[in-house]
């Protein structure tokens, strides 16, 4: 349970205009999207570009690089040329595959049909900085807007972060049922994949602060 209210992290950010509209916002997080198969996928160089404009900002968030089971050289190259504040591992990556780099990161769960979801959270990747919990069958892929079963959401000690399905309309709702440590949202503030919506990203912003937490 958090007293305080949750970080919002915006995921999946391709435009350098977008970037501009979440750091002036003064969102926590903002996370580019590694992932092959991805419609929000950015290579290193937009990568690059993303995390410059985010740099130059007044306001600034915590880059997020999100990878799933991409080679360690791969996770490298990224780190090197991004130079991340967190790694998002979204895979099967375990506890050695994910602390090996140094950096702090997240590791997210796909808890769809997971009977014991609680057991999870207790068990997996102790070294993590948080455990973002999103709508999808383990190994699966996230952005996919569709929602947890917010009444089930773990009681834990544990930093976790809701994911899946998040819009400003439910957001509220959302972290009154669960007490994140923090609020992932990406198509939920999108007009297409990739693509975000000035009008819905401030509506999602001001609903995560306007709600009693
Ligand atoms: O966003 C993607 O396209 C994506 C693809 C493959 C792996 C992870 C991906 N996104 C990870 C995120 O953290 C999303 O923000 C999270 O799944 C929530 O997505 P949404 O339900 O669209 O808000």
């Amino acid at each position: 349970m958090n007293a305080q209210p949750p970080a919002i992290k915006f995921c999946g950010l391709t435009r350098v205009a977008d970037v501009e509209i979440a750091c002036a916002l003064d969102v926590d997080y903002i996370g580019f999207v590694f992932a092959h198969g991805s419609p929000r996928r950015v290579d290193l160089a937009r990568a690059v570009e993303l995390a410059e404009a985010a740099r130059r900002q007044p306001r600034q968030a915590r880059i997020v690089a999100l990878v799933r089971d991409s080679s360690p050289g791969d996770v490298d190259a990224v780190v090197a040329a991004v130079r991340p504040d967190l790694l998002q591992f979204h895979g099967s990556e375990d506890e050695a595959s994910c602390s090996r780099f140094g950096i702090p990161y997240w590791k997210a769960l796909g808890v769809l049909g997971v009977d014991d979801a609680q057991a999870h959270v207790e068990t997996s990747h102790p070294s993590a900085e948080a455990l973002l919990l999103d709508a999808h069958a383990p190994g699966g892929a996230g952005g996919s807007g569709h929602a947890l079963d917010w009444s089930q959401w773990p009681r834990t000690p544990r930093r976790l972060v809701l994911a899946g399905g998040l819009r400003p309309d439910n957001v509220a709702n959302a972290i009154t049922l669960t007490r994140p440590f923090a609020v992932d949202v990406s198509s939920g503030i999108e007009s297409a994949p990739g693509v975000k919506d000035p009008q819905r990203m401030a509506a999602f912003v001001a609903a995560v602060r306007a709600c009693d937490h």
